[in-house]
């Protein structure tokens, strides 16, 4: 099931992802316009981590191709697609530096788009890290965590540390953000922060956004699009009504959850 979407910043086409006799992609279509939230949902071991590790470098598909603006991205690096491509992650299990400060954390996220020879040139480091530093208290100013830039990253309460993950995808001035689970372990309060968060990027910062969500009030009040996967097929893709209602949908995944919450 395919995707159309009039200016994409992403397309993959006919992606497929083996891990042995596991399948878990299967000649999935997709495509990302460039100032769209598309939100990805699916049970358990539907393929949507493996479709963000492989859309950000960090498994490598097993077929089908890849293009970030039109230039294939298939076999590129996860730091390239970063620096050159403007993909930027956050992870399902939070990844922070546990010795380091929230505002080093997410400078980390910064160093990451210099070039090598910045820290060479006499005029490149200097300039390059004030301006760093600048951008990076911003940058927490707008998740909201600018009065805890002190503290260690992984003492902080468990939405904070996950806006200390988006602040450092942010830190990579991406176009394309990819959320992989953001409300996981989240307060409903902190969920209803978070889907703010989520429209201020995309509307302020001028990027596209992937969200990965199991739920749905996150997903169905960000994004405008929804895809579904269930065994690695795409079973499902539109607007987050129309696929709510989709009775192949129901069965395979929003059934199931409403029938256990
Ligand atoms: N590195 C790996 N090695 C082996 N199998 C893997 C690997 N990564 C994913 N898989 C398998 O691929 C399938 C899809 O997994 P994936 O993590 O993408 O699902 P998911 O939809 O993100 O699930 P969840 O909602 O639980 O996070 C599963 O069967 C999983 O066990």
């Amino acid at each position: 099931m395919s995707t159309t979407v009039t200016d994409p910043i992403f397309r993959a086409t006919g992606v497929g992802c083996r891990f042995g006799g596991v399948i878990a992609l299967d000649s999935v279509d997709f495509e990302i316009g460039r100032n769209e939230i598309v939100g990805l949902i699916g049970p358990n071991g539907s393929g949507k981590t493996t479709l963000l590790n492989v859309l950000s470098g960090i498994y490598k598909s097993t077929s089908g191709e890849l293009e970030v603006d039109g230039r294939p991205s298939r076999f590129m690096s996860s730091r390239r697609l970063s620096r050159d491509y403007g993909l930027a992650r956050t992870f399902q299990n939070i990844r922070l530096c546990s010795s380091l400060t929230v505002r080093e954390n997410v400078l980390i996220g910064m160093h990451s788009r210099f070039k090598w020879y910045d820290s060479i040139l006499p005029f490149g480091p200097g300039s390059r890290e004030k301006k760093a530093a600048a951008n990076v208290e911003e940058i927490l100013e707008f998740v909201g965590i600018g009065d805890k830039a002190d503290e260690i990253a992984t003492d902080l309460a468990y939405g904070d540390q996950r806006r200390v993950e988006i602040a450092r995808a942010l830190a990579t001035s991406p176009r394309l953000l990819l959320l992989d689970e953001p409300a996981a372990g989240m307060n409903p309060r902190e969920a209803r922060v978070l889907v703010d968060l989520i429209h201020r990027i995309h509307a302020e910062r001028d990027m596209a956004v992937v969200v990965i969500e199991h739920n749905m009030n996150v997903v169905m009040n960000t994004a405008s699009r929804v895809m579904v996967l269930d065994a690695g097929l795409c079973i499902a893709h539109g607007d987050p009504k129309t696929v709510s209602a989709d009775p192949h949908v129901l069965e395979a995944y929003l059934g199931k959850r409403f029938r256990d919450a």
